[in-house]
């Protein structure tokens, strides 16, 4: 509950990151996540320093080359702002049994139980999709083939020291939880 409590989609990231091993290593923990099939239908593209401004300067020139009024600068700026940027790439299992979406599912389980161990490690993330999750030029750019999918970027550094989170307050959720009999008794005749 602590960690769930005090983890956050962090905005600012710094050095140090997790390095490759580590993230490796903290991968193989998330990727226990449930997943119907145990199909892992999902891979990583990892960008560090100037393999970012390479990012960067792709989904530049695609939005100069779409007359797209973002600046150039802003889109490379963006690609710099965590010291890790893992580029999430969804790789479907086309015709399984298991539906697409089961799969999608078990993906963004894996996402947040690899963001608790992150955080549980005193790194910061934040799941950024925006601009890189329909771009063509990032998918060429990062090697995607059909029929896989950019989900965007889990971006992965250490949070500034401020960012230290107390507990979120548990939320009321009462309202998302209807005891069955109590539909059956609004019901007259289901069948
Ligand atoms: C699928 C997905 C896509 C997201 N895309 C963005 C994004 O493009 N930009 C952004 O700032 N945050 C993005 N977020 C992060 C959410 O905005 C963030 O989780 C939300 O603000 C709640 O913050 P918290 O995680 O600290 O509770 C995304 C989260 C998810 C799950």
């Amino acid at each position: 509950m602590t960690a769930i409590l005090t983890r956050r989609s962090e905005q600012v990231l710094r050095e140090p990151a997790p390095g490759d091993a580590e993230f490796t290593y903290l991968l193989q923990g998330a990727s226990t996540a449930p997943d119907h099939g145990r199909l892992r239908p999902w891979r990583w593209v990892l960008l560090r320093g100037e393999d970012r401004d390479t990012l960067g300067t792709c989904l530049a020139a695609e939005a100069a080359a779409q007359a797209d009024d973002i600046p150039g600068e802003t889109l490379r700026e963006k690609c710099r702002r965590a010291p890790l940027v893992a580029a999430l790439v969804f790789t479907p299992c086309p015709e399984h049994k298991v539906p697409e979406w089961e799969q999608l599912a078990a993906t963004s389980c894996m996402v947040h139980a690899l963001m608790l161990l992150l955080h549980a490690r005193n790194y910061g993330s934040i799941w950024r999709t925006g601009r890189l999750s329909s771009s063509p030029a990032a998918r060429r750019l990062l090697g995607l083939a059909d029929p896989e999918r950019l989900l965007g970027s889990l971006d992965i550094g250490t949070p500034e020291a401020t960012a230290l989170h107390s507990r979120r307050p548990l939320g009321d959720v009462a309202h998302h939880v209807t005891r069955f009999s109590a539909i059956r008794s609004r019901v007259a005749d289901p069948v």
